[in-house]
């Protein structure tokens, strides 16, 4: 049975994403991104399941950087799950006892309206995950009056739902991957992602535009684009793409083969299915078969038995 690391402790969304990937599998909560990609690292667990991206505010940064270095790890399936954020308590705290507040920093930063309206002098504090927050408000003599997480976290841990669906937009949707050890990639479905991570080899004007043209003139759309400081220095960063196709796909691959040819420094994060099951239809000139015709027709250019 397989082991799955994930952003703990019971009750977090990734631990309803992760049941969504895997209802089977055996559950390791760790303490924070950094640990679950550890424990696939190292083999204590299989693979691990941990939050990359979000409908409102973006990449979850940690994610992105710790794919970016260390041992290198392949996203093996992705999952968009729908967040609905509530206000957690413990029994007998009403809205005015609410000095402080405990949650994770993509909850803050999805529920400003609420807190902003609501529990304008709330000093909010960043805690390693809802559930954790939840975990924490629920401790008698806890120095936090109130968390936000979802609604199966304040069960869990015995606390009381003071307000629901307290999220600025109510159709937010978070984007999980499973991460494994480098291994088989999962076969093309014809609705594929590929995830991977390109440092510049030498900065000048026109580097990044230069990648992407290896994307764009083979008709590869990118569905994210992020860029992070390499930690040398203001000015110095490095680029994270999802492109829509699988490597197996000539116009993926050769998407591929221009970056590394651009940029010794290329990272492959994974093909994987598409949550969305969103099967693009290549641009002309793009599909596999057109590829392996061109390929074809300058073999028999170089032959010279034209
Ligand atoms: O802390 C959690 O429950 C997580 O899974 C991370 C997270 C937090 C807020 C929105 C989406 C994911």
């Amino acid at each position: 049975m397989q082991k799955l690391a994930y952003l703990g402790p019971e009750g977090t969304f990734c631990e309803a994403a992760l049941r969504i990937l895997a209802p089977d599998a055996e559950r390791m909560p760790c303490a924070n991104v950094t640990a679950a990609l550890e424990a696939a690292r190292g083999g204590e667990a299989t693979a691990a399941v941990v939050p990359l991206e979000n409908s409102v505010e973006g990449a979850i940064t940690v994610t992105l950087d710790e794919l970016a270095w260390g041992q290198p790890l392949l996203i093996t399936a992705e999952v968009l799950l729908p967040v609905e954020f509530s206000l957690l308590v413990r029994p007998g705290t009403g809205m005015p006892h609410i000095k402080r507040l405990f949650t994770h920093p993509a909850a803050i930063t999805q529920c400003r309206g609420f807190l902003a309206r609501e529990l304008p002098d709330t000093v909010v504090i960043a805690a390693p995950s809802t559930a954790a927050a939840a975990l924490e408000v629920s401790m008698p003599g806890s120095p936090y009056d109130a968390a936000i997480g979802p609604a199966i976290a304040g069960e869990h841990y015995g606390l009381v739902e003071l307000a629901s669906r307290i999220g600025d937009r109510d159709d937010t949707v978070t984007r999980f991957v499973k991460v494994a050890p480098p291994g088989a990639l999962p076969e093309p479905t014809g609705a594929d992602r590929t995830s991977l991570v390109a440092f510049l080899e030498d900065d000048h004007p026109g580097a990044l535009l230069e990648m992407l043209s290896e994307f764009a003139v083979r008709g590869v759309n990118l569905t994210r684009i992020e860029s992070r400081p390499t930690g040398d220095g203001i000015g110095r960063y490095f680029f994270h793409f999802d492109a829509e196709g699988h490597v197996a796909d000539a116009r993926v691959g050769e998407a591929l083969s221009g970056l590394h040819r651009l940029s010794a420094d290329v990272r492959f994060l994974g093909s994987y299915p598409r949550a969305d099951h969103l099967a693009p239809e290549p641009k002309k000139g793009t599909a596999n078969a057109e590829f392996a015709e061109a390929a074809e027709w300058l073999t028999w250019l170089r032959s010279g038995r034209l």
